[in-house]
């Protein structure tokens, strides 16, 4: 019997094209994700040393971060995002990339389209110029983000240089209870280990609760491993991953499906293997979860209060906390239910999937959004959307009064017309609540979709455990 080993271990042997004496190894790319932002230098460096592109077959690009998710037939506002566009379209072109532009309707956030369209698959390694990349872990894919200088060469080489990671396991055993999501697992997560408790880790999530998340789920989860400082997140690929990828536009058909699936199949850490370091979590108790601060890792329980930050003993961490309560604009000991919104922001590559299109309706139905709050739904991709609209989802968002808009990445990072006014407050489904994330001087706080529309209908905070 060979040595138990654990799922990233499989991934990763599995593609290692050579290891220095010094640990530094050369890694196959299976898959390439590229966006507007951080490619154009790194095509820019093809052109000047004339070189091309490995592979270009294994190398999707779109554009998300910089399009307005409204009538896009007119200019983009910003000339920036427009070069940025521009650009793109015309690298694609130049170097034989099929290319979604903002009119196709398989556009939309970079991480939602991979696994859409079945170009991530299990046992693959992926890498996009994107720090969300993990995102594709949920598939049981190797998947990280990477810099422009890698982007140009994993472009020209279809190869990393990269030093493996150490395995961390997070088990989550037990039930979630109505109203909890996988939003609320991976903040609690965080919150227990804090935006740097990944560092250096390949983090597999495995348990009861996280085999009974939807995919969409288990996307959300990975998405955010990032946040908790963790190179690459993953989940062992099971039925529900077969299952989701199967007849996708570009997953292997007949045959070679067949083939994918004997490998697919085995790839999960064995009996034994052994994880650096693990985390145990009780599904079963977790609550809904708001953060109150300017770090993923400032997590409360809906049914809380906002901390105090002088209960903290490290000096540097007090100041800090003090420094996020007052760019928050929060008092300590602030029920969380009496923070009231401005803005409301339901989409991103954390929470912009039909599941969580389905949740937040499920609130919003029947219902009106508060006269105060301006609130706005943002499908992931342009087959979100359309998948949403013939559900019906759109009508119920718009009666109740939420903006319908275009596929993107919106305000989750205000690289485009949606932002937030200095000091707006916002319940937002994304992955970042840093200071100016938003737009400059605004306030977010992270939700989970059905979260973020009851609070749009209440406009403050509440319990959709309590939610009638
Ligand atoms: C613009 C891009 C480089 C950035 C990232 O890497 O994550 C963005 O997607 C984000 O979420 O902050
Ligand atoms: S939706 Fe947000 S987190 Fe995701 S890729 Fe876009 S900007 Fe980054």
């Amino acid at each position: 019997m060979s040595k138990p080993t654990t799922l990233y271990d499989k991934i990763w042997n599995d593609h290692l094209v050579h290891e220095a004496e010094d640990g530094t190894c050369l890694l196959y790319i299976d898959r390439h994700l590229v966006h507007e932002v951080t490619s154009p230098q790194a095509f820019e460096g093809l052109r000047a040393t004339g070189r091309k592109v490995r592979a270009p077959e294994k190398t999707l690009a779109v554009v998300d971060h910089n399009v307005p998710t409204t009538d896009r037939s007119k200019p983009n506002p910003d000339p920036e995002s427009a070069e940025q566009i521009k650009a793109l379209a015309e690298n694609a072109k130049e170097f034989g990339i099929e290319y979604y532009n903002e009119f196709d309707k398989r556009q939309g956030i970079v991480h939602v389209i991979g696994p859409e369209q079945g170009f991530t698959l299990p046992g693959t390694t992926i890498v996009c110029g994107d720090s969300h990349t993990s995102t594709h872990g949920a598939f049981g894919a190797l998947a990280h983000g990477i810099g422009t200088s890698e982007v140009e060469h994993v472009l020209a080489t279809q190869t990393l240089i990269q030093k493996k990671a150490k395995n961390m396991r997070a088990v989550v055993d037990g039930k979630l209870p109505d109203g909890v999501t996988g939003k609320d697992i991976i903040l609690a997560i965080i919150g227990e280990i804090g935006t740097a408790g990944g560092t250096g880790y390949v983090l597999e999530y495995a348990g009861d609760a996280i085999r009974a998340l939807t995919m969409e789920g288990r996307m959300t989860v990975c998405n955010m491993s990032i946040e908790g400082g963790a190179r690459a997140g993953l989940v062992a690929p099971d039925e529900k991953a077969f299952e989701f990828l199967k007849d996708r536009p570009k997953s292997p058909k007949g045959a070679d499906w067949d083939a994918a699936m004997r490998y697919w199949e085995k790839l999960r850490s064995d009996e034994g293997a052994h994880f650096d370091h693990e985390i145990r979590l009780d599904a079963a108790k977790l609550p809904p979860i708001v953060t109150w601060g300017t770090s993923p890792e400032d997590v409360v329980s809906i049914s809380g209060f906002v901390p105090d930050p002088d209960k903290i003993e490290d000096e540097a961490k007090r100041l800090s906390k003090h420094r996020a309560l007052k760019y928050m604009g929060l008092t300590a000991g602030t029920k969380i239910t009496e923070i009231k919104l401005d803005r409301v922001f339901i989409g991103s590559c954390t929470n912009g999937r039909i599941e969580d299109l389905r949740a937040a309706a499920k609130i919003a139905e029947g219902k009106t959004v508060n006269a105060n709050v301006n609130a706005m739904i943002v499908p992931g991709s342009g087959i979100v959307k359309e998948q949403a609209e013939a559900e019906g989802l759109d009508k119920i968002f718009i009666k109740a009064g939420f903006e319908w808009r275009e596929p993107g990445c919106s305000m989750c990072l205000a690289m485009n017309p949606d932002k937030l006014a200095p000091e707006e407050r916002c319940a937002s489904t994304s992955n970042r609540n840093f200071e100016g994330r938003q737009g400059f001087k605004g306030r977010t706080h992270l939700v989970s979709p059905a979260m973020a529309a009851a609070a749009a209908i209440a406009g403050h905070f509440v319990d959709v455990r309590e939610w009638r």
